[in-house]
C-alpha cells in the first residue's frame, strides 16, 4: 500500500480518465503512466466538493486486487465516463509515406575552355558525363526521390482482437528519401531511398472496410494481406541549364528545367491517407449461442482445453472464446480431421439484433460459423420461451443463420432433473445421509418424484423444441454458410417466415456439462452436425469467404 498525497487534476484533464465511484470514498482512474494495472485511488474525504479538485488531498493507492472497502455505496456516480471499447471493431486512420523530393542539378560545363589546363578539366567532366546513366536511346536518367512507404493490413496468428487499435488510432509510414545531391550533376548520384512498407497486423478473420462501408479485404487466412495506401511517388530531378545550352542539353534529356513552375515536379507525391474500419468476425466452425448464464463458457471449458471465465451472473463473457475441439477418436487414423474450433458468444438478449446488450457486435460472429450449437438452461422457468428469444434474436438479424444446421443442448439437468434437490438435502451424503433418509423419508420420496416429472419435462422440452420448425426444409441441411453482405441484415430486411417455417435442430441432448453428464453424447450429436453440414465424413475447415 503505498501512501501518497497527490494534487488531484479535475476530471476535464485529457491525461487521465477519470472515474468517480462513490460519493463518499472511492475515485477511479487510468493514467498513461500505470497503463497495465487500474488502481483504485481512495480519498479520505467523505464528500466531494467541486472545488475541492483544487485542493491536495490525502489518499492512498490500493490494487485493484485487494478487496474494496466500499464498494457497496449503490450513491455511485461516474464522473466520466470511459467510452466502451469494442475489442472487435474499431476505425483507424492510416497513411502512406509522402514521395521523397528530387533534385534540381546543374550540368556539368562541358563546352570548350582556352587553357589546356582548362581542357584538361572539361575531358574529366566529359569522362564522368559519359559514365552518368543512361536510357537505352542514350539519354540521360536523373536520379528520382525515393517512393513512399505503403501500408498494408495482414491476417497475423498471433493477434486475437482490435483492442491494442483503441490505443494507437494512427498509422503513418515512413517517407521516402530525397535525392542526396549537391547541385552538381554527376555519376554518383542516387535515387532517393525508398521506405520501407508498414505492414500492420490484425486477427485472422478482420474485415477491412473504408470510410463508406466498402469492404476492401476479408483476411479470413493467416497470412492474408491488403495494400490499403499506396506510398507516394518520388519527384524527379531537373537540369538547370544556361539559357545557350538548354537546346543541346534537351537532345540528352527531357528533364531540362524549362521554367519557374517546373519545380513542382520535383516535390514528391503525397501518400495516400486513408480511414478504414477494422471489424473481427471469429472464424470457427462451431458458434455456442443462448441467453446469458445458460452454460456456454462452461461448455466449452467441458469439451475444449479453453479457460473462459465463468461466474453465476449474466454477460461474464463479453468476447467470444474459441476453443479446439478434439479429434473424434473413433475414426482412427482420420481422427485429426474431425477437429473443430469452437466460438463461445457472449450471452444473446431480446433487442440483441437492434444491438441490445451489443447483440450485433456478438451476432456478427457467427457468419463464419457452419454449425450452431443452441444452449438452454434446462433448470430456467421457461426453457422454451428462451429458445424462442435467441432464435428469433437470430433471425431478425440474419435469418440465413437459422437455415445453418444446429443442435439444442439443454443444458442444467442435474438440476431440472431434481438431482440438486437431492444433493442439496444431503441425502448423498454418506454422514448424514442415512439420518436425513429417516427423519425425511417422504421428503425424499417426493424428491424422487420430482426427478421422475422433471425427467419427463426433459422429453416434452425435446418434443415441443422439434416441433418449432419445418422437417421438410430440416431434410437438405446447407452445406456451408454463405457469408451475407452485412449491409443485408444491417438494412432491417426481415423476413416473413415465421420461427416454425425453418428448419428444427438436428437433435436435441439433455446434458449437464458442469457435472460432465452425458457430454460424450453431446459431442458425438456436435460431430455429426459438423459431418452432415459438409456431406462427408471429415469435416473440412471453415469455407472460404465469397
Ligand atoms: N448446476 C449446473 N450449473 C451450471 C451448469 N452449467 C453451467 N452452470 C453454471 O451456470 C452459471 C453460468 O455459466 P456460464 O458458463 O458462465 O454461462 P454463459 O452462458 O457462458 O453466460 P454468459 O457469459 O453470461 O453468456 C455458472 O455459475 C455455472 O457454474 C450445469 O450443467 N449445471
Amino acid at each position: 500500500m503505498i501512501m501518497v498525497s497527490p494534487i488531484i487534476s479535475p476530471p476535464s484533464s485529457s491525461s487521465s480518465t477519470l472515474h468517480l465511484h462513490s460519493f463518499e470514498s472511492t475515485f477511479f482512474f487510468s493514467t498513461p503512466l500505470l497503463p497495465q494495472r487500474n488502481i483504485r485511488f481512495q480519498s479520505r474525504c467523505n464528500k466531494f466538493e467541486k472545488h475541492r479538485w483544487k485542493d491536495a488531498v490525502r489518499c492512498r493507492f490500493i490494487s485493484s486486487n485487494a478487496p474494496s472497502t466500499s464498494t457497496s455505496n449503490s450513491n455511485s456516480m461516474t464522473l466520466m465516463k470511459e467510452p466502451h471499447k469494442y475489442f472487435d471493431q474499431v476505425f483507424i486512420t492510416v497513411r502512406a509515406g509522402d514521395g521523397g523530393h528530387g533534385a534540381i542539378l546543374n550540368a556539368p560545363n562541358t563546352q570548350r575552355s582556352p587553357t589546356k589546363q582548362d581542357q584538361k578539366k572539361d575531358k574529366d567532366k566529359i569522362k564522368k558525363k559519359s559514365s552518368l546513366k543512361r536510357d537505352f536511346d542514350g539519354s540521360l536518367i536523373l536520379p528520382m526521390g525515393g517512393h513512399g512507404g505503403d501500408v498494408v493490413i495482414y491476417a497475423d496468428e498471433g493477434k486475437d482482437t482490435l483492442l491494442e487499435f483503441h490505443n494507437k488510432g494512427r498509422y503513418n509510414a515512413k517517407r521516402g528519401g530525397n535525392v542526396d545531391a549537391m547541385g552538381v550533376l554527376s555519376s554518383l548520384l542516387r535515387n532517393g531511398i525508398t521506405a520501407p512498407t508498414l505492414r500492420i497486423p490484425v486477427p485472422v478473420g478482420t474485415v477491412v472496410k473504408n470510410k463508406r462501408g466498402k469492404t476492401l479485404a476479408d483476411l479470413a487466412q493467416p497470412g492474408d494481406e491488403v495494400l490499403v495506401a499506396r506510398g507516394g511517388q518520388g519527384g524527379i530531378s531537373l537540369l538547370e541549364v544556361p539559357q545557350h545550352q538548354k537546346k543541346r542539353m534537351m537532345t540528352l534529356t527531357t528533364n531540362v528545367m524549362r521554367d519557374e513552375s517546373d519545380k513542382v515536379l520535383v516535390h514528391g507525391q503525397p501518400g495516400e491517407e486513408i480511414k478504414l474500419e477494422l471489424i473481427l468476425r471469429v472464424v470457427a466452425d462451431v458458434g455456442l449461442v443462448g441467453l446469458p448464464n445458460a452454460g456456454k463458457s462452461t461448455l466449452l471449458a467441458a469439451i475444449t482445453l479453453a479457460k473462459p471465465d465463468i461466474a453465476d451472473y449474466p454477460f461474464t463473457t463479453l468476447m467470444p472464446n474459441l476453443g479446439r475441439l478434439g479429434g473424434d477418436p473413433t475414426l482412427g487414423a482420420g481422427m485429426y480431421s474431425s477437429e473443430a474450433t469452437l466460438a463461445d458468444l457472449p450471452g444473446l438478449i431480446e433487442g440483441a439484433h437492434l444491438g441490445k446488450g451489443l447483440g450485433r457486435n456478438f451476432l456478427r460472429h457467427l457468419r463464419r460459423t457452419r454449425v450452431l450449437v443452441h444452449v438452454v438452461d434446462a433448470a430456467a422457468e421457461n426453457p422454451i420461451n428462451d429458445y424462442r428469444t435467441v432464435r428469433e434474436e437470430l433471425r431478425m438479424y440474419n435469418p440465413e443463420y437459422l437455415e445453418r444446421p444446429y443442435i439444442v443442448v439443454l443444458n442444467k439437468i442435474d438440476l431440472s432433473e431434481g438431482c440438486a434437490w437431492i444433493r442439496s438435502n444431503g441425502i448423498l451424503d454418506p454422514c448424514t445421509g442415512p439420518y436425513l433418509l429417516r427423519k425425511g423419508f417422504l421428503k425424499f420420496v417426493f424428491g424422487l418424484g420430482e426427478a421422475a416429472r422433471a425427467k419427463n419435462r426433459l422429453s416434452s422440452l425435446s418434443e415441443e423444441i422439434m416441433k418449432i420448425g419445418n422437417n421438410s426444409t430440416a431434410s437438405e441441411p446447407k452445406p456451408s454458410p454463405e457469408v451475407p453482405d452485412e449491409s443485408s441484415s444491417d438494412e432491417g430486411d426481415l423476413p416473413e417466415k415465421a420461427l416454425e417455417d425453418y428448419p428444427p435442430p438436428l437433435s436435441v441432448v439433455g446434458v449437464s456439462v458442469l457435472k460432465g453428464i452425458k457430454i460424450k453424447e453431446m459431442l458425438k450429436e456436435i460431430r455429426a452436425a459438423l459431418r452432415k453440414c459438409t456431406g462427408s465424413n471429415e469435416p473440412s475447415s471453415v469455407p472460404p469467404p465469397p
